[in-house]
């Protein structure tokens, strides 16, 4: 089933994004914890589009309603469900190009897939959109977290050809990571920021788009958490993040720079400071063998370009079979890369939640 995931904390996503709403449903959450409404609707606008003219031009507030599984401002334990509804659609843009198929977009594998049944208005279920119902599920994730000090936090690390240094793996604090998510544009180097947002304008201006580099940082997870082989934190982690529409890449800690690297150089030497266990580089991305060691887990999302573009391209007509070429109009984000920002961190969050639930459960919370 495409729309599930989970093993603990279970995730059932649905909609459509010219559909009446979106929305999601979480299993496995425990009951009596009291959520903070307020955080969530703050991580859904970071995410929401048509805030800016680097974002798509579709606005849309991105309220939620909790339809379910939340009483007398507590959880229940039961399935809780919350819709987002779909406001702003404007599905003319797809009406006359619905059989040519966008390059780069899942319009061609979504009608093979679904034999043509498939809503094709936005991307239907393949677009963007269905990451917010991610990010709500992400929120409540993120502040189960941060009451046990575990914050997560990302920047742009390029757009383009523009590249900002990369975190400290070693020495990144949770103080640091929550300045640098609450920036509109979160960039360690504002100069660089302000190059990266004219390049995302450049692309736009040129009927065209530019993709980037997310690099995130997870602090205070305690050593062993985790399985080896199939449930590693990395394979986890991996298989949200690539559930991402345009995530097309995922390296962690050194990434595929430690190929080059030697054994003397790649292990990362341990040494002991008061009572805990550290180790003086973090080359493998705070994970050895699946489970978490307590340094900062480190991990970088590569994400295309935007397929939608402005630009002639040449392609297909799927119900005549013919050759033709599409110009994409209508209104799509320029650079998919600041939006996906906090949606990587949201992924981030469920996946650790899941752990921890299965670990020992989440008691300070109840
Ligand atoms: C937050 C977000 C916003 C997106 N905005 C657009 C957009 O405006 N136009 C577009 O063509 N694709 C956009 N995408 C990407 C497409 O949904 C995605 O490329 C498509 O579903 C094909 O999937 P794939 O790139 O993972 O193969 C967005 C993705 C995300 C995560
Ligand atoms: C609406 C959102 O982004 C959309 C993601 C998207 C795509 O193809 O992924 C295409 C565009 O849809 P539309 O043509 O309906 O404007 C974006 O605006 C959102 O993220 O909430």
């Amino acid at each position: 089933m495409s729309g599930m995931w989970g093993d603990n904390l279970k995730l059932s996503i649905f909609g459509e994004s010219h559909g009446k709403a979106i929305g999601i449903v979480i299993d496995g959450l425990p009951g009596g914890i009291t959520l903070d409404t307020e955080y969530i609707y703050k991580e859904m606008q970071r995410r929401a589009p048509g805030k800016n003219k680097l974002s798509t031009p579709r606005k849309e507030k991105d309220q939620f309603e909790i339809l379910s599984g939340y009483f007398n401002n507590k959880t229940t334990g039961t399935p809780l469900c919350a819709v987002i509804y779909n406001t702003n659609q404007r599905s003319k843009d797809y009406e006359k190009t619905k059989s040519i198929i966008r390059p780069g977009h899942a319009d061609y594998t979504g009608y093979i897939k679904y034999k043509g049944f498939n809503d094709y208005r936005g991307g239907g279920h393949f677009s963007g959109r269905i990451t917010a119902p991610l990010v709500f599920a992400g929120a409540i994730a993120k502040q189960i977290l941060e009451k046990k000090d575990i914050i997560i936090g990302s920047h742009i690390k390029s757009i383009g050809e523009i590249n900002e240094n990369s975190f400290d793996a070693v020495n990144i604090e949770g103080g640091f990571l929550k300045e640098i998510i609450s920036k509109d544009f979160p960039v360690m180097d504002d100069e660089k920021g302000i190059k990266m947002k004219n390049r995302i304008l450049k692309a736009k201006e040129d009927m065209d788009s530019v993709g980037g580099i997310i690099e995130t940082a997870i602090v205070n997870v305690p050593a062993g958490v985790g399985s080896p082989f199939f449930d590693s934190v990395e394979s986890k982690l991996a298989q949200l993040l690539f559930s991402i529409p345009a995530v097309k890449g995922v390296e962690f800690g050194a990434g595929f720079d430690i190929t080059r690297m030697k054994g003397s150089e790649s292990n990362d030497e341990f040494f002991i400071e008061k009572d805990d266990i550290k180790t003086y580089t973090n080359y493998n991305g705070g994970v050895l063998g699946g489970i978490s060691n307590g340094m900062p887990i480190l991990f970088r999302t590569a994400l295309k370009a935007t397929p939608s573009i402005g630009k002639l391209q040449r392609t297909i007509d799927i119900q005549k079979r013919k050759n033709t070429e599409i110009k994409v109009e209508g209104r799509h984000d320029p650079c998919i890369v600041p939006r996906a920002v906090p949606v990587v961190e949201a992924v981030a969050a469920i996946v650790l939640l899941d752990f921890l639930i299965e670990k020992d459960g989440i008691p300070w919370m109840i």
